[in-house]
């Protein structure tokens, strides 16, 4: 709060009742409380009762009995003069109002906007007030002014534009958001405007659609900031350059997991109100690279056997719409591949966490704070604590998998609402690497379905799981087949040597899934960049700390 600022308390009608009302710069809340005496059902006079907690609400059938309320600075969306009933009122007194629109929590990670209004005496008391609020919101210096707005017209159920214009760019406008909106119209389309974009006008990218345009969204950006900087993306070992304009993602397409991993749920309303009070959430980001060739970057699964050929699958059957990857996912199941190849990873030996804590990547997270901290210092020292004393040393897995997967997130989703990694975190510059040796299609199944239950889906003997900063994957049969003749061959026989070939020959390479996105190599190798992009979010709340606040804004 600035200097100049006071702070406010005032008694103030709402509802024909009269409240206490506190603007308060130290806490940098809003707080309100209702002076007059209310009676509960027994009859017991509640008001005035101090119940120890501070955000306390007490909700009998019949009304709200609150106590104290509150709403920080941070959570209020915007303020304004309240608009008057003119017939209600009599010419001799016109009331000043002032109506505050902020954040309420409601169900499972969802936020709501929530508007209520507080009527002053006088004019010169209303303007207090007012100016006091306006002030304060424009010392809320990491909200987004000016946005660049990117919808795929096409991703899930073709309702991007809809859910844009009806329920984000209402918010907007009342957050005083400008955007420049752009409807993509091909396929990279918003990944070649951001190559050319004047990026310095905006506060923020936008994207509408699913994970494959937040994907195409992050590549633009990620590969814009580099070309900037004069980054070659093709050295694997070039630190890249962070990318500090932040992207939020308007969920609409048909899987939604980054935004469902960094704000609890898909809900467009939520994500829009996360980007206008300017939450931000760094992001790790993992880049793969065969024959120091950049294929792609990943946020948050690159599967191999496994997801790759559910990948496959239902790229063949994209006409089905979302339902494809139930059924791709089945027929994967069903046919039960394994794929033979060598892993060798580099574990994170200075990891201030495990794949197998208890302790998950939530708001707040101190693991991904501490990894900041380090970032920082590294940014400051580059040649302290070189990479080779911070990490172990290299690692090599040969075997038979069902799948090899590296996560860099938990992979949360609805259908996994714990994720594929459950303790991996967002920020910490690590992934998690799963091996799934080849087992019985039974123990297989039962790994899967320990992801939708609170058993631990890597105690199994055939389960590996470690925490990296860098790996490698290389095929058994990938010489052989990447050879010239292969390829001759492959163009003559392909017709015939389909998924299940007549000769009964098994298949003996998988693709990648990169954040559903097929990879060109099998070969591959892979590294995490700590914290390489910022987006409009937390992380995920703890519903057990955040309940107060739920309980507190429900008016
Ligand atoms: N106008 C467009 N026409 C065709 N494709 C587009 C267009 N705009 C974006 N795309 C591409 O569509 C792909 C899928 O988009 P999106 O993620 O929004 O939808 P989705 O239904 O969730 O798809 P998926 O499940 O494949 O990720 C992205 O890779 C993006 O590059």
């Amino acid at each position: 709060m600035g200097p100049d600022l006071q702070p406010l308390s005032s008694t103030l009608l709402r509802k024909n009742r009269c409240y206490e009302v506190t603007l308060d710069p130290g806490s940098q809340e809003l707080s309100w409380r209702d002076l007059q005496p209310r009676r509960n059902r027994a009859g017991i006079c509640l008001a005035g009762v101090h119940y120890g907690a501070r955000h306390l609400a007490c909700c009998t059938g019949e009304q709200s009995l609150s106590a104290f309320q509150s709403v920080p600075v941070s959570e209020i969306i915007s303020v304004e003069e309240a608009a008057i009933d003119g017939g209600k009122w009599q010419q001799t007194f016109k009331p000043c109002g002032f109506t505050v629109h902020y954040v309420r929590r409601a169900r499972k990670h969802r936020w709501r906007c929530s508007e209520m209004t507080f009527w002053c005496n006088d004019e010169q008391l209303y303007n207090q007030w007012f100016q006091a609020l306006k002030r304060l919101l424009e010392l809320q210096t990491s909200r987004p002014k000016h946005l660049l707005v990117y919808i795929n017209p096409f991703g899930g159920k073709r309702q991007g534009k809809q859910i844009f214009d009806k329920k984000v760019a209402p918010l907007f406008s009342l957050a005083a958001i400008s955007a420049d909106v752009i409807v993509t119209e091909r396929a990279n389309h918003a990944k070649d405007n951001l190559f050319e974009v004047e990026l310095d006008k905006y506060d923020g990218i936008v994207c509408v659609g699913g994970d494959g345009m937040f994907s195409e969204v992050m590549h633009g950006l990620i590969g814009r900031i580099q070309k900037d900087s004069g980054i070659d993306q093709n050295n694997s070992r070039a630190p890249l350059t962070q990318c500090n304009i932040r992207i939020g993602i308007i969920p609409a397409g048909s899987t939604d997991c980054v935004c469902y991993a960094t704000v609890g749920i898909n809900d467009p309303v939520t994500s829009a109100l996360h980007i206008i009070i300017g939450d931000s959430q760094n992001l790790d980001v993992c880049s793969a690279h065969h024959n120091n060739t950049f294929l792609k970057y990943s946020v948050s699964l690159m599967g191999y056997g496994f997801y790759g050929d559910v990948l496959k699958t239902s790229e063949k059957n994209r006409w089905m719409g979302p339902s494809r990857y139930d059924i791709s996912g089945f027929k994967t199941f069903l046919s039960h591949h394994s794929y033979e190849g060598t892993v060798s990873f580099r574990p994170a030996k200075q990891a201030l966490a495990s794949p197998r804590d208890k302790q998950l990547c939530k708001f707040g997270c101190p693991v991904c704070r501490q990894a900041k901290k380090q970032l920082e210092m590294q940014q400051k020292e580059p040649f302290v604590g070189l990479e080779h004393n911070e990490d172990g040393d290299w690692q090599t897995v040969r075997g038979k998998f069902i799948a090899i997967n590296a996560a860099n997130m938990s992979c949360a989703c609805p259908r996994s609402p714990k994720g594929l990694s459950p303790a991996a975190h967002l920020a910490d510059g690590t992934a998690d690497l799963i091996l799934v040796r080849k087992c019985s299609r039974f123990k297989f199944l039962r790994h899967l379905i320990r992801h939708t239950n609170k058993e631990d889906q890597f105690d199994f003997p055939f389960v590996e799981v470690y925490r990296v900063k860098k790996f490698l994957f290389t095929p058994k049969h990938y010489e052989e087949e990447d050879n010239d003749n292969n390829d001759v061959a492959k163009k003559h026989f392909a017709h015939i040597c389909t998924e299940k070939p007549p000769c009964g020959c098994r298949r003996v390479n998988s693709i990648w899934n990169c954040d559903g996105e097929p990879l060109d190599h099998p070969s591959i190798e892979v590294g995490v960049h700590c914290q390489l992009i910022k987006l409009f979010a937390r992380g995920i709340e703890d519903p057990s700390k955040s309940k107060d606040h739920v309980d507190s804004n429900r008016l």
